[in-house]
């Protein structure tokens, strides 16, 4: 799929700007803080309903102004979808598929697939479970929306069950009830992580073996936080999940909080049997995300049956000239958008499609179109 066109009104910088996309390579250049990052945003916005970079709407709307307007046209190889976000200061934000106004943001998505790879992926690695945990969120939301919705409803049933946890105050009660429908949706929440896991490790395993020349061996596992076996069944699962809740009941009522269930997820990334978290270089790191963002490609590739388009987002100068290559040579079939401060260390050759357009404080123009 590719994204044609995008039209932004008082979105962050920029007053108003239509701009015509390369079905390939899309190059933004310029200076820090002009706007570049804010065009990748708005493409985001539109695909997975909300910022990469903020959980607050409003902060997308241009500060002087009350509402802001984002549009795309999508083509994929069937069909085409237009798909606009009205953010407004005072209200939730609205979205409308080829002019039908959504009713369940979850509708969304699925009608523009995205991978963004940016510095901030290093996160993924580097930090705590929880930047696991969003990334797993994000990428099977977007293949499978029924995640999505099951994930809303476990964190609805997550808030009710610490709420009782917290207001206790040595009275009797009974928390069996949320134990059942906790039980029931995060096994499910589970299981799609553990296909996920898997299908995902295998191709990011490959890819990771071509970048390095075969030298390194890059493993990712689930963690769950049930302990379960690896063929273990819906039943079997969730049975577990039950136990271990009544066994931890105690210390979660001397807590007040859920210690238990797959808000506590983790994933484990390792490179020749160590753990790349601890052990591993920054230049092992980086390599790693990057395995793991073309192996993001890929699965949904599989999935979908087309590509996504892919967002880097000032990552180019993060990866040294080999990496560059094996980026940028296993993107041909990819529309890709590239925000970068200097277009010279690119390995973009001559020949190679593409449409390059500056940007500076708010204005975009076109410098040249392959
Ligand atoms: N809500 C807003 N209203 C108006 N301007 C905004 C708003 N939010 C951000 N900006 C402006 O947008 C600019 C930053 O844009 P962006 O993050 O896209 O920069 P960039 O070109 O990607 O820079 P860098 O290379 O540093 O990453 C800044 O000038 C900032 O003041």
């Amino acid at each position: 799929m590719l994204v044609e066109e995008v039209k932004l009104i008082q979105y962050r910088n920029y007053k108003e700007l239509e701009l015509q996309f390369h079905p390939k390579l899309n190059i933004l250049v310029g200076e820090n803080a002009q706007g570049k990052t804010n065009v990748l945003e708005a493409l985001y916005l539109c695909a997975i309903g909300k910022s990469f970079r903020t959980n607050k709407d409003q902060e997308m709307i241009n500060m002087v102004k009350e509402s802001a307007y984002v549009k795309v046209k999508v083509k994929k190889q069937t069909d085409k979808v237009d798909i606009e976000v009205l953010l407004n200061k005072e209200k939730n934000k609205k979205i409308k598929i080829n002019k039908l106004s959504l009713t369940k943001y979850g509708d969304l998505l699925g009608n523009l697939n995205i991978v963004l790879f940016s510095p901030e992926d290093l996160k993924i690695i580097k930090e705590g479970p929880s930047e696991r945990r969003k990334f797993m969120n994000n990428d099977i939301s977007q293949i499978l929306p029924k995640y999505y919705y099951t994930l809303n409803q476990y964190n609805k049933i997550l808030q009710q069950r610490n709420k009782i946890l917290k207001d206790f105050r040595g009275k009797k009660f009974d928390l069996e009830i949320w134990d059942e429908q906790l039980v029931n949706s995060g096994t499910w929440l589970m299981i799609y992580r553990r296909n996920f896991i898997k299908r995902i490790a295998l191709l990011a395993k490959l890819t990771h073996r071509k970048i390095t020349d075969g030298l390194e061996e890059l493993e990712i596992h689930y963690d769950s936080n049930i302990k379960v076996k690896d063929n273990d069944e819906f039943e079997e699962i969730k049975n577990k999940f039950l136990k271990q809740l009544k066994e931890n009941k105690d210390l979660e009522m001397m807590r007040r909080l859920t210690l238990t269930g797959p808000h506590r997820d983790d994933m484990i990334f390792k490179i020749n049997g160590l753990e790349v978290k601890n052990y591993g270089s920054q230049g092992q790191q980086r390599t790693a995300v990057l395995s793991l963002k073309l192996a993001e490609l890929e699965l949904m590739k599989g999935e979908v049956g087309e590509y996504p388009i892919l967002l880097l987002d000032d990552v180019m100068s993060e990866l040294d000239g080999k990496r560059q290559n094996y980026l940028i040579q296993n993107l041909k079939n990819v529309q890709t958008f590239i925000t970068t401060t200097i277009i010279e260390p690119l390995n973009i050759k001559n020949k190679q499609q593409h449409k390059l357009f500056t940007v500076c404080n708010g204005e975009v123009s076109t410098i040249s179109s392959k």
